[in-house]
């Protein structure tokens, strides 16, 4: 463990009167590490990743290096995290451009009083990163779900910030826009940040995270290397089907799913996953 791990220990949280999250304690999560979030619908992990960013309440402890989150004022969080949700608030009157740059206004980060130069120089680059600087004067309102995917995870870059907890940020993008996204997030893990990102995809949690975290009913199935934790047992446990895993690049696993398991609990679980 190093002096800037995210630690959970113990943490329960939920809505009211549902809880989802029960007494969760994962292994140090590091930074400088890609960590993909997975598992079945409802299983959890959103709500876990808005616990993380203090959005709902919870007991336990999260802590990231000396800080302990629940500690910290919404206006401290903002400086150290960024979140992204699965969707972006509709009917929001501003260029792409000028929204990335109101997002790193908002978070009142080290430099609140960024002057206007700066300000634009940074949104540009973070456009550019993801390959979409010829956005920077659309209309939000009138983009596309990818671009606008990408338009938000831009808005959480750009605050440049020690934790970066994104959900689903591929799940609207094209074969090669999810190349881009993965490519970036794994770059700014070699650049000393943490990012945990939810993903539905298992191959691209195989390909790119350093660490998988497979939820299913509110706890942790497995926990490892993507070869350690996305294995034909746990696939076949958590999501009732058949995988067959074949070794790809650098001992990565590639899963291939050839159907579903006639013996899976039930279809109708869905309602009831969290514990
Ligand atoms: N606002 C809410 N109020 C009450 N229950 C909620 C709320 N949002 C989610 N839940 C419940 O919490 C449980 C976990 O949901 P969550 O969204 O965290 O799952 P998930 O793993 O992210 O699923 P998915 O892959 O479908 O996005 C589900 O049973 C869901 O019905």
């Amino acid at each position: 463990m190093t002096g800037t791990d995210l630690l959970i220990k113990g943490l329960s949280t939920g809505y009211p009167r549902r809880p989802v999250i029960r007494d969760l304690t994962l292994p140090p999560l590091p930074t400088g590490k890609l960590i993909a979030f997975v598992g079945p619908n409802a299983a959890g992990k959103s709500t876990l990743l808005m616990a993380l960013a203090g959005l709902l309440p919870s007991t336990g402890t999260i802590t990231l290096g000396d800080h302990e989150l629940s500690a910290l004022s919404a206006r401290d969080r903002a400086k150290v995290m960024a979140f992204t949700p699965q969707t972006l608030p509709q009917g929001v009157a501003l260029t792409v451009i000028e929204s990335v740059i109101v997002a790193l206004r908002a978070s009142a980060t080290a430099e609140p009083h960024l002057p206007g130069g700066s300000a634009a120089h940074r949104a540009a680059v973070a456009l550019d990163r993801l390959g979409i600087s010829d956005l920077g004067l659309e209309s939000l309102d009138q983009l596309s779900g990818g671009q606008r995917q990408l338009v938000s995870l831009a808005q959480a870059l750009v605050r440049d910030p020690k934790l970066l907890l994104l959900d689903e940020p591929t799940s609207a993008l094209d074969l090669h826009h999810q190349i881009v996204v993965m490519d970036t997030l794994r770059r700014l893990a070699g650049e000393g940040h943490l990012v945990i990102v939810v993903l539905h995809d298992l191959n691209l949690a195989a390909r790119w995270a350093d660490y998988v975290v497979v939820f299913d009913h509110g706890g942790c199935a497995a926990a490892g290397t993507p070869a350690e934790a996305l294995t034909a047992a746990t696939i076949a446990e958590v999501y009732g089907v058949v995988a067959r895993i074949e070794p790809g690049e650098q001992g990565r696993p590639h899963i291939i799913i050839e159907g579903v398991s006639p013996s899976h609990r039930d279809a109708a679980g869905l309602r009831n996953r969290s514990v």
